[in-house]
């Protein structure tokens, strides 16, 4: 019996064409007996452990019969071909030619012996029965994998681990139930030339596996493009995993450009530093014009540099003449601009007026001077007559002050050249190197037109160049979470190097763009023989290097830890721009250069870095990496101890718990309304701009009363990432309500307590201590209140009793609504505010017990003003109508209010029916279990700097309150409070 290769390298001549392996077929008909079963769900799989329920493959069940068997198998029907096990064609050797294969005969036509099946057929049933179980077995288990592309590391890695491929083609399913024993065998891929036969086997079982798994969801997908299908079906499908974040900004030009713009805000000293030369999106015209001024400025910094520079190596001679055409004067020009911008860095300037202006004619002059001495060795014009040497040291002494105040002095020359690039294209399309303002500005002005966008970089004019040659890094990084953020640093990086020697006065992009994209176009010109042929070296042979000039440490010391922390604050600085979802990932590769003073400074950052095995370098380094990334995403999701390759965790954020006084001791207090009123109109005004003061203080207060309260150890970048939301109606709910026993207990003390419900409120009471203490901090901003309050609920600085009056559950969840005991003071404050309300909103047909005895109190009759009336009046009109509210009302009308207009009925009603609030008085909370209410604000607007009377402004006008009110939310929202404790003198009430 003959043997068949088990590889082929190529087709031979005589290989099987389609046609012959269809004649083939009756005979391989025989050669198995299948008995095939109608699509009959199996059973469905117990669920797994993310809950997932598998649905049941609906793939033909293929019995396993073996042809000829002891046991007589009963067939259904005869096998049809297509039933059949499905022969390779054999593209290798004479010898497996159908030719050769017994012809069809009785004798062995479905009755074959199951080792002949194996022999002349490359998916027996036994096979087939095999494939099905394992891929049902990877969809219990959660295991169903899709790439799209040729990831073949990422796929080996997965099978190796029991995954199972559905393939991409596979996406677009059949509907369920229509999958027959045809689709799995008919339709399999072409054997391609030079596939070897085991490898074409494989690639047909897995296509055959893959249509088992059509219906079923995908647990995870590589892909290298974004599609919104695949994040809608991550959306179904949570714990489908996929490699790519939706939203990541700094992966454009443009996108790093503006997201490292407020770096600053999420430095922190080890761990977040950054070097990312100056970048502008010159499509914005601030930026254009910042871009402008720095560029202008650099000039005068250059022109300085350049003039001591050659002066020092060369002699007065090669830089000053008699003849020169440079003027004396330009030295003067960059001299002043230098000291005006220290002086401004300085805050000397405050007490000038601002500087000369400087006309644009004049800077023309310079910059085009500057350019005669960088590139044109022009001569500054000097004819003896002032001695030279104060001049330079006075020079020299300005440029080293500049030093200190031009963060970048390290990675400027003196030609002041710049890189344009198109804001969101990639390999090198479209760079170019300038070193004209105004070519510059026609580039960009020209892409405005166009629509094109462009950013303006400073190019790093002295980098460390080997070998006279330019290289940058490509570093590897991977984030599997971002919030809290989770970053992952690959260990090994590669260096590419440009095919020309380094030169500045050459601005080609085979001289100055690394990139391999780039790169690969040129054959290498005259260099050092030391440099690789293929322009690449891996991170090993550049430590090497670095060992041979005895500057090893720079790597351990600086560029390493440097890439990592330019890493780490660039995806700090992004991850509030970055999707939140969960069981996403993504690997980056973000370009480096390493400047003279060895420090790496960040270039690009790529979302689908090219792992494409160019060089050798990356045929060992990309398969590697891609089997590590797999490690760290799949092996440490079972295992948290499982190896991670070369990846090393670079940062893993910590979220503080969320700190106590968040949200939780905010409050309004609702007498100050009083002293509003005593006050009479004509202090109206007085009293709104003090509090428009007082708002304006909240607001530059607010963060720093944040930050103080924060631990120190704590980070602000930290505390900012990670801060809660701020949940208006839960402050509300709370605060709003408590301070109403406050201000009520001074107004009750001196009101007749008839009213039985007005009992548990009067109970509540607080001390007249606490009164008084609230009716201190009255008038202060609420930011003042918030860390008060904070003291208090602390025990810091109040008595037992009047913490015990007025604090409040020192922790709570984040989640709205009412969580007061029923024993709480505040709680039966709250039910006596919501009876109350409910007076207003009977329309005058009922009112409240609690409402009588105040009414009469002509002191408090007289407090309340045209505009509180009006306030309650809306307040009447919010809930007037819900006759249901109005039904549970007890007593009769004291009070026959007007019919009020129901302007915003309809909406408070619907509101009320749908977010299950049971009573317009529960505006502040809800039913424990029902939604919340429209009314929650993230404290980050706060935390912005915002004031919180901002948050306010939007709960009341969430809680309809009139715009009279809402330019003052705290008085409105107070006004409503205290409105609902108070009765509107009949001569108030507008007739009818
Ligand atoms: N500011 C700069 N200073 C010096 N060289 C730079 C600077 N910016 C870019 N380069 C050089 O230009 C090359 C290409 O730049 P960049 O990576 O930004 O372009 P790209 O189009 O995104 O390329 P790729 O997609 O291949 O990374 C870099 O490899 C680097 O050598």
């Amino acid at each position: 019996m003959q043997t068949r290769p088990s590889s082929e390298p190529h087709r031979s001549r005589d290989q099987v064409t389609d046609g012959d392996r269809n004649r083939d077929q009756p005979q391989k008909c025989a050669s198995a007996t299948l008995a095939k079963k109608p699509v009959t769900p199996p059973a469905a799989p117990p669920p797994t452990p993310s809950n997932r329920v598998v649905a049941p493959l609906t793939v033909p069940v293929i019995q396993l019969t073996p042809a000829q068997s002891d046991s007589p198998v009963k067939l259904a029907r005869p096998a049809t071909p297509k039933e059949t096990a499905i022969s390779v064609p054999d593209h290798s050797n004479k010898e497996n030619q159908p030719a050769r294969t017994p012809p069809p005969s009785k004798s062995c036509p479905l009755g074959a012996p199951t080792n002949y099946v194996a022999r002349r057929t490359w998916i027996t049933t036994e096979r087939m029965n095999e494939l099905r179980r394992k891929a049902q077995e990877a969809a219990k288990q959660n295991k169903i994998f899709t790439i799209r592309g040729c990831f073949n590391s990422v796929r080996n890695a997965l099978l190796m681990r029991g995954w199972v491929e559905k393939l991409d083609v596979h996406r677009k399913v059949m509907p369920a139930g229509q999958m027959t024993y045809e689709d799995l065998t008919q339709r399999l891929p072409k054997r391609k030339a030079g596939e070897t036969r085991r490898q074409y086997v494989q690639k047909c079982e897995r296509n055959i596996m893959s249509r088992f798994l059509e219906h079923m969801p995908v647990d995870f997908l590589w892909t290298n493009r974004k599609e919104k299908c695949d994040y809608i079906d991550q959306a179904k499908n949570p714990g489908m995993t996929i490699n790519k974040f939706h939203r990541a900004p700094f992966t454009s030009k443009e996108g790093l450009c503006s997201q490292l713009r407020d770096f600053h805000w999420f430095f922190e000293e080890g761990t977040a530093e950054m070097y990312f030369p100056r970048c502008y999106n010159v499509w914005s015209p601030e930026e254009l014009g910042e871009f402008i001024e720095n560029f202008k400025l650099t000039a005068c910094v250059a022109f300085l540099r350049a003039m001591l520079c050659k002066y020092h190596k060369q002699g007065s001679d090669a830089v000053f003449s008699c003849s020169g055409k440079i003027p004396y004067s330009a030295i003067d020009f960059a001299y002043k601009r230098l000291v005006e911008y220290i002086d401004s860095c300085q805050h000397n300037d405050i007490d000038f007026e601002d500087p000369p202006k400087i006309w644009e004619h004049d800077w023309d002059a310079f910059l085009f001077q500057h350019q005669q001495l960088v590139n044109e060795d022009g001569r500054i014009q000097h004819d003896g007559g002032q001695r030279l040497e104060p001049m330079v040291k006075s020079c020299l002494s300005l440029v080293d002050k500049m030093k200190v105040h031009w963060p970048q002095y390290s990675l400027d020359g003196y030609q002041n050249m710049w890189i344009v690039k198109p804001a969101n294209k990639c390999r090198g399309r479209g760079i170019i190197l300038m070193d004209n303002l105004k070519k510059i500005l026609g580039v960009v002005n020209l892409s405005i037109a166009s629509k094109s966008r462009y950013v303006v970089q400073k190019y790093i004019e002295r980098p460390l160049i080997l070998f006279q040659t330019k290289f940058d890094i490509r570093q590897w990084f991977l984030i599997t979470n971002t919030q809290p953020l989770v970053v992952w640093f690959y260990r090994e990086s590669y260096l590419r190097f440009s095919s020309q020697e380094y030169s500045l006065s050459n601005h080609h992009e085979s001289v100055h763009l690394t990139n391999y994209a780039i790169q690969k176009k040129y054959t290498n010109g005259k260099r050092d023989k030391r440099l690789p042929s293929e322009n690449m070296w891996d991170c090993y042979s550049f430590q090497a290097y670095l060992r041979q000039i005895g500057k090893y440490n720079m790597w351990l010391e600086r560029i390493f830890p440097g890439m990592r922390k330019a890493i780490v604050g660039c995806m700090l600085a992004s991850q509030e721009n970055m999707d939140r979802r969960p069981n996403t990932f993504e690997l980056f590769g973000a370009d480096f250069m390493i400047c003279e003073n060895f420090y790496p400074w960040l270039i690009e950052i790529n979302s689908s870095p090219d792992l494409g095995a160019t060089t050798s370098v990356t045929a060992r380094m990309c398969p590697q990496c891609l089997e590590d990334v797999v490690k760290v995403v799949i092996d440490r999701r079972t295992d948290p101890k499982a190896e991670l390759g070369n990846f090393e965790l670079a940062y893993r954020q910590v979220v503080p718990p969320t700190p106590a006084y968040m949200g939780l001791n905010l409050f309004v207090k609702g007498k100050q309304v009083l002293q509003k009123a005593n006050h009479g109109g004509g202090h109206g005004h007085y009293y709104y701009q003090q509090q428009r003061k007082e708002r304006s203080l909240a607001t530059s207060s607010v963060y720093r009363q944040r930050s103080a309260i924060i631990h120190p150890a704590t980070s602000i970048s930290r505390i900012h990432r990670a801060m809660p939301t701020f949940n208006a109606t839960e402050y509300m709910e709370k605060y709003m309500v408590e301070p109403l026993s406050s201000s009520r207990s001074s107004l009750c003390s001196q009101l007749p307590q008839k009213s039985p419900s007005a009992a548990p409120a009067l109970t509540a009471t607080p001390s007249g201590a606490t009164s008084s203490y609230i009716l201190k901090q009255a008038g202060r901003s609420i930011t003042q209140l918030l860390s008060a309050t904070h003291k208090r609920n602390t025990g810091g600085s109040l008595s037992g009793e009047q913490v015990q009056s007025t604090a409040l559950p020192p922790k709570r969840q984040r989640s709205c609504g009412p969580r007061l005991s029923s024993t709480n003071p505040v709680e039966s404050t709250e039910k006596k505010f919501k009876i109350l309300i409910k007076n207003y909103s009977s329309n005058g047909n009922e009112n409240m017990q609690d409402a009588r005895p105040e009414v009469a109190n002509s002191a408090t009759a007289t407090a309340i003003s045209e505009r509180k009336w009006r306030s309650l009046r809306n307040i009447a009109a919010t809930a007037g109508g819900s006759s249901n509210l109005a039904a549970r009302s007890k007593g009769p009308p004291l009070i026959a209010p007007p019919s009020l207009p129901t302007r915003r009925l309809t909406r408070t009603k619907s509101e009320i029916d749908s977010t299950g609030m049971h009573a317009i008085g529960r505006t502040f909370g809800r039913k424990s279990n029902g939604p919340r209410l429209p009314i929650s604000i993230s404290v980050q607007a706060l935390h912005r700097g915002e004031p919180i009377v901002a948050a306010l402004k939007q709960a009341t006008s969430e809680l309809q309150l009139s715009q009279a009110q809402m330019m003052s939310p705290r008085t409105a929202l107070a006004n409503k409070l205290n409105g609902s404790t108070l009765m509107v003198p009949a001569s108030a009430l507008p007739v009818g």
